[in-house]
């Protein structure tokens, strides 16, 4: 099968060096909350080949596997005051960042570029907390992080030099793809789309299990085709030069059985604009969450 093109990168600025800045670090990078998001995105700099002595983790509840980093140098808890980092990412839910970050305030001074996976924080709330001319990074990542195929959306302040951007370029793209945009009202749509997105993907899996159990499959057998068939289908997407529109024509015989199906989902009241409206309600919600 003939394999994708790399990605054109329209509507994006500049992807980052090709070689890691993350090899001549002058200080520590500080990760502030290493759960779900920022586990993987910590995973991904081990995988990189980031020296753990140069990562400064805070997080109340580590995992055991994280308090095993500890041995290989990672610094887990330290008294943040006096540490002159080079990055810190924050990756604590939006709700306990007004109460969470000002006690932080310290690892900005020194310069460091602070980078935000929250949902619906925006660089003017990192402005406010970490101080005027704080270079900050807002970014959206996606749970395929934990293996390396995220997709992160990010957006710089005006105080973020070409050496902070191509820093924020390599931490955020050690567990996936990365695109730049200038514009950060399109944040909160990226965050529905993609952020969010693979819920919807995983939903699908659910649902079309669900369906095949009302049509009489076990739930076993149901359960595991449908999971197959998204996973594979995803894979494909993936990896062929070919749209998803061609690839969905692709599986389409004229007056087959997916065509029957597909009448009811790409009927006026099917999944497109179901779809919107939920695109709609996620953007709403990451605005709400600026505040
Ligand atoms: N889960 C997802 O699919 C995505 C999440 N995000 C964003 O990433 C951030 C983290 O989300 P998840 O990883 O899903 O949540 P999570 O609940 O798995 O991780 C948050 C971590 O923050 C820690 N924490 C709480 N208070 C803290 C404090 N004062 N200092 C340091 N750490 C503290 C918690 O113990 C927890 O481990 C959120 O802001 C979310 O909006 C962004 C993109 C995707
Ligand atoms: O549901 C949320 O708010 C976060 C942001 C994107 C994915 N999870």
């Amino acid at each position: 099968m003939p394999q994708r093109k790399p990605d054109p990168t329209p509507a994006t600025t500049a992807a980052g060096p090709s070689k890691s800045v993350l090899a001549g670090l002058r200080g520590p990078i500080v990760l502030v909350g290493a759960g779900k998001m920022g586990g993987a995105l910590l995973d991904g700099w081990l995988r990189l080949g980031l020296d753990p002595r140069k990562i400064v983790v805070l997080e109340p509840q580590p995992s055991p596997e994280m308090a095993a980093q500890a041995i290989s140098g990672l610094r887990l808890n330290p008294d943040p005051a006096g540490l002159k980092p080079q990055a810190v990412v924050l990756a604590v839910k939006p709700q306990v960042a007004p109460a969470a970050l000002p006690a932080l305030q310290g690892l900005a001074a020194s310069g460091a570029v602070m980078i935000s996976i929250m949902a619906g924080k925006t660089l003017g709330f990192l402005e406010q907390v970490f101080g005027p001319g704080t270079a900050a990074v807002r970014a959206m990542p996606n749970t395929p992080a934990a293996i390396g195929r995220g997709m992160t959306v990010a957006v710089a302040n005006a105080a973020v030099s070409e050496a902070g951007r191509a820093l924020a370029q390599d931490l955020l793209g050690a567990t996936g793809k990365v695109d730049w945009v200038d514009d950060e009202a399109l944040i909160d749509a990226v965050t529905a789309v993609s952020g969010s997105g693979p819920a919807y993907v995983f939903l699908l899996a659910e649902s079309l299990a669900r369906a095949g159990m009302a049509a009489g499959l076990p739930p076993a057998l149901a359960e595991k085709i449908a999971r197959e068939t998204v996973a594979g289908a995803g894979e494909l997407l993936f990896r062929s030069p070919q749209d998803a529109a061609t690839l969905r024509r692709n599986v389409t015989s004229p007056g087959g059985t997916t065509a029957a199906a597909l009448d009811v989902l790409m009927a006026q009241d099917g999944l497109d604009p179901l779809m919107e409206k939920a695109i709609a309600a996620a953007t709403r919600r990451s605005r709400e969450l600026a505040g």
